[in-house]
Parts: C-alpha cells; sequence; structure tokens
C-alpha cells in the first residue's frame, strides 16, 4: 500500500475509477433524471440546454443522466464478472494446485472445456435463458473467466505447496484448510489483485460491446448502447459518441494502468525463499512382530524407495532399525545423501509423494505412524512430535509477522484463546532468549537473523511441549557463534521439558556436544549405534571411524557430556 501511495500512476488511475465509481452510484440520486425518459422536444440538444447540460440524444434522452447510470452498470458489470471468476478461480485453483495429481488433472480438465466456449458467441446464444439481463449474462461471463484465475491460482499453489513455510506450518499441526487459507492464499493473492484489474476491465468492456450490439434489455442505460446510439449520428452530433466514449475509454484504461501499477508495486515485495519438493505421502502400514522395551519412537525394517526411469523402485533407505528413548537426545550421523533426512521425514510423514515406503513401522509410543491419513498424523505433529528445521528463514512464511504465526500454530495444537496463545508466545520467545519479546513478535521474518528466526522456531516447536522433537540439521545455517548458542539452547530446553531430540546431522562435534546415543548412517543403513563416548572412544564401523578421522581433523569438538552443561572442555583434534 506504502509503495502505491507513492505512485502517481496508481494514485491518479485510482482516483478516475474512484470518481466515475462514485459518480455512478451517488450520481442519480442527486440529478433526480430518468435516464430513459424520452423527450422528443428536447432530440439532439446542444450541450448547455436546459436541463441537458451534456445536451440530449436523439430520442431525447438526457446524456448526463445516461452517462451516470452507465457508469453504474459498468460498475456492477465488473463487480458481478470479476467476482464470479475470482471465486471460482480461486477456490478451484487452490484444490487443484494444492491436492494431490488426480484431483489436478480433474479441475485442469474442466477448466480446459470452459475455455473452449466461444466466449462473447455463446453470451449471445444464451439471450434468451439470460432474459437480456446483464447481471445474469455477467454471472456467466464471469465462470468463462474463471480459468485464467485457475491457472494463475494453480501454478502459483504448485510452486508454493514445495515451499518449507508450508511444510512447517503442516508439520506444527496446522489442517489444509488452515494452511490454504492462510499461507498458500497469502502467497498467490499478489497476481490474483493484479490479475483482478484486467478482469474488472475485460468485464466492462464485454458488457458494453454486448450492449453497443444491441444485446440486452434497452431498458439498461450502457455505455455501449450510448455509444452504438452515438454512432448513428456521428456526423449530426459527433459529442453523442464521444462522451460515452471517453468515459469508457478513461475507465478501462484506468483499470488497466492500475493493473500494471499493482504489479509494480507487488513485485519484490516477497522474497521468495529456496524450494525443497517435500509433501505428504502416506504408505502402507506394516505390522512389526518383534518386541523390545518400548522405545519412545521406534523405527523398524524403515525402507524408502523412489521409482526410478525405468519404473523400477529404487530404494534409497534400505531397512533402518532405531529406537528413540523418551528424554534421550540421540543424534543420528552420516554424510551427506546417507538418508538422515529420507528417515527423519518419513517419521514426519513429509515424504515427497513420489516417494515410496517399501517396507517398515515407525511407531510412536507404540501407535504406528506409516498408513496414517493426513487428519491423523495432525493430531501427532506439532503436538506429541515437534520439529525444527535446517534453514529457519524459509520455514517462516515472509507474509507475516513472526508473532501471528507462532500464535496461529499453538491455538491450532491447543486450545488456548488468542490472547492466552499471545502471552504464552512472548514468554517461550524470552525463554529462548529472544531480548526484546514484544519487538520481535511484531517483526517480519525478513526484519530477524537467522539465528533469531531459528529460536522463533525452537520456540514454536516447544511451544506444545513434544514428546519428540526432530532436527534436521538445526545449525548448519547458522554462524559459528550462532551454532553454539542454539545447541546450548536445545541442550537446556531439552533437559527442561522431558523431551526425547533425534538430532539429524553431519556434524560430530555437534554429536559430541549434545547427544547421548549416536546412530550412524551411511548408504541408507545405519551401521553402527550406541552412546556417544563409547563410540567415539571405540567406533566398531570402519565407516564411523573414517568419519570421525575425517571429521576430528576439521573441527574443534566440544566434548562435555550430554545435560551436564557450564564445565566445557575444549578438545582440539
Ligand atoms: N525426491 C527424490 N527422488 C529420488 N531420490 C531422492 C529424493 N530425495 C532424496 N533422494 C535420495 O535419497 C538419498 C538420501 O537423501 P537424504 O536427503 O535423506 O540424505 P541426507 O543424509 O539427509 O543428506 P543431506 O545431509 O545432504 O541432507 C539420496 O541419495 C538422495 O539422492
Amino acid at each position: 500500500m506504502r509503495r502505491l501511495a507513492r505512485d502517481p500512476q496508481a494514485i491518479i488511475t485510482t482516483t478516475l475509477i474512484l470518481i466515475i465509481v462514485a459518480a455512478g452510484f451517488l450520481g442519480p440520486i442527486f440529478l433526480a433524471v430518468d435516464p430513459n425518459q424520452a423527450d422528443l422536444r428536447s432530440a439532439n440538444a446542444l450541450p448547455g440546454t436546459p436541463g441537458h447540460p451534456l445536451g440530449a440524444d436523439q430520442s431525447g434522452r438526457d446524456i448526463l443522466a445516461r452517462l451516470l447510470a452507465s457508469a453504474q452498470t459498468s460498475a456492477i458489470s465488473g463487480l458481478i464478472g470479476a467476482g464470479v471468476a475470482l471465486v471460482v478461480g480461486v477456490t478451484m485453483g487452490l484444490i487443484g494446485g494444492y491436492f494431490g495429481r488426480r484431483t489436478s488433472a480433474v479441475t485442469e480438465w474442466v477448466f480446459n472445456l470452459v475455455m473452449t466456449f466461444p466466449g462473447v458467441l455463446l453470451l449471445i446464444v444464451l439471450t434468451p435463458v439470460t432474459g437480456g439481463d446483464y447481471r445474469f449474462t455477467m454471472l456467466i461471463f464471469g465462470f468463462m473467466l474463471s480459468p485464467t484465475i485457475f491457472r494463475i491460482t494453480r501454478n502459483l499453489v504448485m510452486g508454493t505447496k514445495q515451499e518449507l513455510f508450508v511444510d512447517a506450518a503442516r508439520v506444527s499441526g496446522l489442517s489444509n484448510t488452515r494452511i490454504l487459507g492462510r499461507h498458500v492464499l497469502s502467497a498467490v493473492r499478489g497476481p490474483i489483485i493484479v490479475a483482478t484489474a484486467f478482469l474488472i476491465g475485460t468485464a466492462i468492456a464485454t458488457q458494453a460491446g454486448l450492449a453497443f450490439l444491441g444485446i440486452g434489455s434497452s431498458a439498461v442505460p450502457s455505455f455501449g448502447s450510448m455509444v452504438g446510439e452515438g454512432f448513428t449520428n456521428l456526423t449530426r452530433r459527433p459529442l453523442q459518441f464521444l462522451w460515452p466514449s471517453l468515459v469508457l475509454g478513461i475507465l478501462t484504461a484506468s483499470l488497466v494502468l492500475l493493473g500494471n501499477a499493482l504489479r509494480d508495486a507487488l513485485e519484490g515485495l516477497r522474497t521468495v525463499p529456496p524450494r525443497r519438493g517435500r509433501t505428504e505421502s502416506p504408505a502402507e502400514p506394516v505390522s512389526m512382530g518383534e518386541e523390545d522395551e518400548a522405545p519412545l519412537l521406534r523405527i523398524r525394517h524403515l525402507a524408502i524407495g523412489y521409482p526410478s526411469t525405468t519404473g523400477e523402485i529404487e530404494e534409497v533407505v534400505h531397512g533402518v532399525d532405531l529406537d528413540v528413548r523418551a528424554g534421550e537426545i540421540l543424534g543420528l550421523v552420516g554424510e551427506s545423501g546417507s538418508g538422515k533426512t529420507q528417515t527423519a521425514f518419513a517419521v514426519l510423514g513429509l515424504l515427497p509423494p513420489e516417494a515410496v515406503i517399501t517396507r517398515g513401522s515407525v511407531q510412536l509410543n507404540g501407535r504406528e505412524l506409516l498408513g496414517l491419513s493426513g487428519e491423523e498424523l495432525r493430531t501427532y505433529r506439532g503436538k506429541t512430535i515437534a520439529y525444527i528445521p535446517q534453514e529457519p528463514m524459509s520455514n517462516l512464511d515472509p507474509s507475516y509477522r513472526v508473532g501471528s504465526q507462532l500464535v496461529e500454530s499453538l491455538r491450532a495444537t491447543s486450545t488456548l484463546s488468542n490472547r492466552e496463545a499471545k502471552e504464552r508466545v512472548l514468554a517461550l520467545l524470552a525463554r529462548v532468549g529472544i531480548p526484546d519479546p514484544q519487538r520481535v513478535f511484531r517483526m517480519y521474518p525478513f526484519e530477524i537473523s537467522g539465528g533469531m528466526a531459528q529460536r522463533v522456531l525452537i520456540a514454536g516447536a516447544v511451544a506444545s511441549r513434544p514428546a519428540l522433537l526432530i532436527a534436521d540439521e538445526p545449525t548448519t545455517a547458522l554462524d559459528v557463534t550462532v551454532q553454539a548458542e542454539i545447541l546450548d539452547l536445545l541442550r537446556d530446553l531439552q533437559a527442561e521439558l522431558g523431551m526425547a531430540v533425534l538430532l539429524v546431522t553431519h556434524n560430530f562435534g555437534v554429536v559430541a556436544d549434545l547427544c547421548e546415543s549416536m546412530a550412524v548412517m551411511q548408504k541408507g543403513r545405519i551401521v553402527e549405534t550406541g552412546k556417544v563416548r563409547q563410540t567415539f572412544a571405540e567406533p566398531q564401523a570402519d565407516y564411523t571411524r573414517t568419519l570421525l578421522d575425517s571429521i576430528l581433523d576439521e573441527d574443534t569438538v566440544r566434548t562435555d557430556p550430554p545435560v551436564a552443561p557450564r564445565d566445557h572442555k575444549e578438545v582440539a583434534r
């Protein structure tokens, strides 16, 4: 809005549109002249004739009164046409873009069909159905315009749903309707607002075009019919043609120019975070026979694959077994591509749609998670399982203030009122070490640093006191000093809340610093599990030894015992 207020093009065009629309609705009240009242004595009266400031047409109808009534007809046409196109196009675009491939294909097919309708011709053919009522005609025209909006929305949604902040919203337990209505719609609203200005212009021009052709009720004054009548009288009274052409021209041109100004104002307003294609994918439940002393999270024989070009499923995770006990911090380590994130995302139900869980089981508190519906998963995510991502910035929706995002997630997973949730969030922000919580609460994500964004996400993750926190490389995107602070914060919060943490990392330093147990992954398999101190002292697998050697060569490892802060020994190489 601020950018628009500084743009002369936007100011001038908005003013012109408002003047014409206001004149259309208020003018007839003040003028109190029937635009359809013919008076042959005033036929072709010149401008300035008493009672006819802009003259009268061939039938002696007052031109000013007809112009004002036509402005009203245009405004209503624009609103109905664009309104229907928006409601239908945006709703179906959100559905077609957000939900699975089948929904997308069906909606695409329907809108492709609508696009084949021969627009204006169909409206003419349908005149007996519409009874010449321009409002009904515009309603149908709105449907015909909706494919444009559908396509814009669907394409934008398809891109936006890959954004990490949509994953983050899903993980925080928000429903699809909530995510669509708030996070996705807000991300796609810019181009839709721009398109709306053009749609209104198109609807107005089409209504005028139809009236020019004499389609529709002659009792409804319209710029189109005025232009048509003025045209037949062009040589004798050119002003009768000029007035409606001028106002219609100004109105439609203003709408197009306003659309351009809106586009300029909205461009660059939103920083687009990097994409990562991960979405929900239910999998077949697999029941396991073995029994164990019940860990909080119990993964058995988990195998994940992707269809190859030949159509066969190529496994990337080959039968992972992993236990995370209540209150334990377990480090899942391994080089890049070893399958750590795939394993963690399988627990969160965030694997991409093309991923196939070929076998295995993921149980939380004895309840099988694989195969749960989206709705059922939501009862866990954000409450029992929370998630801290690798790139904090990309996991916050750039369109909303930090505080409102945290309040929204908290309210989705609790019964707190808005005020209570706000108080809780402020307390949490203070707890995670944010110096001025009130101020940060009101800030947008782009106004805070990466470290602060990670603190914000940690605050959001622990807000519902989860039993299990999955942290995927939570410090990788941060600079070294901030990394240490975030690790300390995680350690303190874990001790305070007694939650279990599955910490995905490739950094043995982080494992040494924070974890009690560790599991080492290589090429989609767990090659070693054990207590951190013991594994560091006597690694069993050659791969662990190699990794330890290579990493210790590069890094300084803080080897303070887990959950026993403040006596950090720095052990260099
Ligand atoms: N959408 C996908 N399609 C096909 N293969 C994939 C897909 N996503 C991941 N993979 C493969 O799965 C394997 C494991 O990836 P994953 O992201 O779990 O590794 P990682 O250990 O977490 O590595 P990093 O630390 O780099 O994130 C990799 O070989 C990767 O190429």
